[in-house]
């Protein structure tokens, strides 16, 4: 296996348990496919603060990053990537794509539906899961 490439996805909510999701364009690496936002963690970085600085770059807002979700190794045929994934919550700003086709916000009983990368699957059961248990309390 080619030396996982380290990644990290904010699964940004609000309080009506409405998930941002976001899709990768065409001259993306994976494109059509629906990811958290976020990206590589770069040299001196925690996965907090990469996360902070690429939804700054990305969405061009301030998040606040809460609990840890998922730490998933996917290989591709090319290369392989590790995700971590962490719940986070807007602080200031409305976000804005930049780099993405596309975001929208999704009800977290519906993520199933969008054609998610194969890396996100554990994440999107897990966020699934766990917000049906605060938001249906079972
Ligand atoms: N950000 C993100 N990337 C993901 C997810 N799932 C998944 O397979 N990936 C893959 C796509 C990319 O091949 C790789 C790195 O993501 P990226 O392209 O967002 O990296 P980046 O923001 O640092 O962008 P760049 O500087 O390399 O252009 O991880 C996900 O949920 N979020
Ligand atoms: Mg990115």
């Amino acid at each position: 296996m080619n030396k996982p490439i380290h990644v990290v996805g904010a699964v940004i909510h609000n309080n009506e348990g409405y998930i941002l999701c976001a899709l990768r364009s065409e001259n993306m690496t994976l494109p059509g496919y629906w990811e958290f936002p976020g990206g590589k963690i770069e040299k001196g970085e925690t996965p907090k603060s990469a996360l902070i600085r690429e939804i700054y770059e990305e969405l061009q807002c301030e998040i606040k990053v809460g609990e840890f979700i998922e730490d998933t190794t996917c290989k591709y045929e090319s290369f392989t990537i590790r995700l971590e994934t962490y719940f986070a919550s807007i602080e200031n700003g409305t976000p804005s794509a930049q780099e993405h086709k596309e975001i929208k916000w999704i009800s977290y009983n519906k993520l199933h539906e969008l054609n998610w990368a194969p890396a996100d699957i554990p994440a999107v059961e897990r966020v699934m899961k766990q917000c049906k248990k605060v938001y249906t309390n079972n």
